[in-house]
């Protein structure tokens, strides 16, 4: 009986979908020959251009153009989704409603004539209850309005080619059999397919408060980066009426983390957002170009080991700090007050038009809101304005004046003579002085304006690092011996990451930040790898705090100069909501066991990291003193076996990455190290150093420690962790001892 009735509703399903498919199809052939029609039309319409009234016909061509671009939407559209036209369904009643079935999709699609739904988009509201893991009464938010309803069940669909292969009703223990499934998947194609098992805990990251900041300490392989982006999604589904896709920015730490999240984004119907880097951005904003030191190297030499200038550490660090903020503040107020002072009244001729003091007074307190720039265009608008209006009525004085004295020359001089002289002159003079007013007026304001000479912001920032008196002012908790070391480290002019910060907010104050740069919401992956000072300078400059930034303290290999607890980020963003995910999806128990023991060694205190269950492969550990091309061959063939395709050999530094690339092409084993700008060639054995590693994640990962071991100290940990928590189902772990990976 049980079986007859499975039976009739896997049929159920199976016409539903084939249903769906059906109609998907037809919908494509209409919108293939709406294509078609408006391409003739746009050809037709071409070739009357020359003797019809051109701009009918230009008309024609625009319309049709718009035509064939929504027909070519809604048929990529429909391409896009209908191999698997939905994942999910939910069988549930909105209050004071009947009772439905919506089916849940990547995109919604709507029946034309009836309107009915026949797929829910994922980011609707409805479509909240079917993350939200309960079952039963429930209440869901629609545009801020709490809707009540009652769901019966939840049912999650495996089609493949548009084809039912299997479905299944979800309760709690079957959700993590599905997720289970979901993880066992390749390296390759995962990624996109994670509406499907979007897990409670994320699902609220994802639709928390639009339009406020949230922070995300995630462990890693929580799914950070996987939420980021489909809040970003959600964001553009949701406000879309309000924001378009161009005032949306996704800051990633490097271009290689790009192109790797380049591929989703379009399929999470999100393209045409700024995807760039911090340094990328600023330099772009401020139309710069600096030749940035590295900020790897200064990393890669306290990993090998190289002594480094404690002062440079020093520095950078303070670059970061809300003192740097406080620095560049006060030099501000010092440039705004200097400027105060070339205040002096507006003459025309003699003839006041303004108050020095009283410009002052807008450039100092009413428009203290603007960059110091646009302030000085406000008044200068505010001078050529009341200069108008006070020349007419100069002139008119002046006029009345002349009339009247000529008058009283006419009337009252007996002789005739001196009187056409006096009268002459005077109206000479009048003829002179007025075109002459008249003329000095047009240009008032300019000259005026002229003695604020416009400031480079690198020449201002450069003056602030080189100038001993400024910094005594600026800097005076600091003792001699801090600022000589700080003046001897910008003797030779140089660019470093830290420094753009203060560039970009020194723009922010001086300038402003232009529209096409001047972003509206802001999404931060690997946010531990920011300073307070880089975060805050983007907060001013953006003049917004709508800001989702996701980050890992437990990765943060830079904290030598960036963050190194969340403090500061909440202070910062006080209407920020703070989240924790501490699940991984990505590893298996095995090597998360590994990992979390390194976890424990570090100075943050982070709770273990919880991997979903799944297990795997143990970690292995070979003993051995250098680099046998033989073992790595075993491995590397051991993995494919597996079925695994995407392999890394992680070395701690960029040293050790070159030479064992070498050594494997030398035995003609092909092997690439991975850098920022080189394309990945999936043959080949992936050499990664161990701070590039980051954010990116593969089947198995071999990590080697040949030439320096991991030494116990913050950022080695950090390093090993990383390198430890890229591997999603297999790890090995070759050098002389288990010591050297911190065992
Ligand atoms: N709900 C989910 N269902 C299926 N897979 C998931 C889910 N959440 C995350 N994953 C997978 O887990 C892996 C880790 O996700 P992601 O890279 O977003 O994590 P992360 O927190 O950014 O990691 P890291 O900090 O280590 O870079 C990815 O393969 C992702 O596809």
């Amino acid at each position: 009986m049980e079986q007859h009735l499975q039976l009739k509703d896997f049929k159920q399903e199976q016409k539903r979908l084939n249903d769906t498919v059906a109609y998907m199809d037809r919908i494509l052939h209409s919108s293939k020959s709406d294509i078609e029609n408006a391409q003739a039309n746009i050809k037709t319409a071409m070739s009357n251009v020359e003797y019809l009234d051109s701009s009918d016909s230009f008309l024609n061509i625009l319309m049709n153009t718009r035509f064939f671009e929504l027909a070519r939407d809604q048929k990529e559209g429909l391409e896009a989704i209908r191999q698997k036209p939905y994942f999910a369904r939910i069988h549930f009643q909105r209050e004071g409603e009947p009772e439905e079935f919506l089916y849940i999709g990547k995109t919604s699609l709507f029946h034309n004539e009836t309107h009915e739904p026949i797929i829910v988009d994922w980011r609707s509201p409805v479509a909240n209850v079917y993350y939200d893991g309960r079952l039963g009464d429930i209440t869901y938010d629609v545009r801020g309005d709490e809707q009540a309803g009652h769901l019966f069940a939840k049912r999650q669909y495996k089609i493949e080619q548009a084809e039912l292969l299997d479905y299944r009703d979800v309760d709690l223990t079957t959700n993590d059999e599905l997720l289970q499934e979901a993880l066992e998947g390749k390296a390759d194609v995962r990624l996109t397919e994670i509406v499907s098992t979007i897990q409670k805990e994320q699902n609220e990251i994802i639709r928390a408060h639009l339009r406020q900041p949230i922070l995300v300490q995630g462990a890693a392989g929580s799914g950070k980066t996987t939420i980021a982006l489909h809040r970003i999604s959600y964001f553009l589904y949701t406000m879309g009426e309000h924001f378009n896709a161009e005032q949306l920015m996704i800051l990633a730490p490097n271009n290689l983390f790009i192109e790797y999240i380049g591929d989703v984004l379009p399929e999470l119907g999100v393209d045409k957002i700024c995807q760039t880097t911090y340094a990328d951005y600023v330099q772009n904003a401020l139309h710069l170009k600096l030749k940035l030191t590295n900020p790897n190297e200064q990393l890669e030499k306290i990993v090998e080991n190289i002594t480094t200038n404690f002062d440079d550490l020093h520095i950078s660090k303070m670059k970061g700090s809300p003192f740097y903020e406080l620095m560049m503040q006060r030099y501000l107020q010092r440039y705004e007050e200097q400027l105060a002072t070339l205040f002096d009244d507006v003459f025309i001729e003699k003839y006041r038009i303004m108050k020095g003091e009283h410009l002052k007074k807008l450039f100092l307190v009413e428009f203290q809101y603007m960059p110091i720039e646009k302030r000085l265009e406000r008044i200068k608008k505010i001078i050529q304005t009341e200069v108008k209006r006070k020349t007419t009525a100069v002139l008119t004085k002046l006029n009345s004046r002349y009339e009247e004295a000529i008058g009283r020359a006419l009337n009252g001089m007996r002789d005739a003579e001196k009187r056409r002289l006096t009268v002459t002159k005077m109206i000479d003079e009048r003829d002179v002085r007025i075109p002459k007013i008249k003329q000095e007026a047009k240009t008032t304001a300019s000259r005026y304006m002229k003695k604020f000479t416009k400031a480079k912001v690198k020449t201002l920032y450069r003056d602030i690092v080189t100038n001993r008196e400024l910094l005594y002012e600026i800097a005076p908790e600091w003792d001699q011996n801090e600022t000589e070391s700080f003046l001897q480290a910008h003797k030779k002019e140089s660019w470093a990451l830290e420094d753009l910060a203060s560039l970009y907010y020194l723009q922010a104050k001086v300038k402003g930040i232009e529209d096409p740069w001047k972003m509206r919401v802001v999404f931060i992956d690997e946010v531990q790898d920011y300073s307070y000072f880089q975060l805050a300078a983007l907060k001013a400059g953006l003049e917004t705090d709508m800001f989702t930034m996701v980050g890992d303290l437990a990765q943060g290999i830079h904290s030598y100069r960036s963050l190194t607890d969340w403090q500061p980020v909440l202070d910062l963003f006080p209407r920020a909501t703070y989240a924790t995910l501490q699940k991984s999806y990505r590893t298996t128990i095995e090597i998360m066991q590994v990992a979390n023991e390194i976890l424990l060694q570090m100075e943050e205190n982070l709770p273990l990291v919880e991997p979903v269950v799944r297990h795997g492969k143990p970690p292995e550990f070979i003993a051995q003193q250098a680099l046998q091309v033989q073992t790595i061959n075993q491995i590397v063939e051991q993995i494919k076996a597996n079925n695994h395709h995407s392999i890394a050999l992680i070395c701690k530094t960029t040293k050790e990455a070159k030479s064992i690339v070498k050594q494997l092409e030398k035995a003609d084993f092909p092997a690439q190290i991975l850098d920022e700008n080189s394309a990945i060639d999936q043959q080949k054995l992936l050499v990664v150093p161990s701070h590039l590693a980051k954010g990116l994640e593969f089947d198995a990962v071999i990590i080697t420690s040949f030439d320096v071991p991991y030494y116990d100290n913050p950022i080695d940990r950090k390093l090993l962790y990383v390198a430890l928590t890229r591997a999603m189902h297999e790890l090995y772990l070759i050098g002389p001892s288990k010591e050297a990976f911190l065992m």
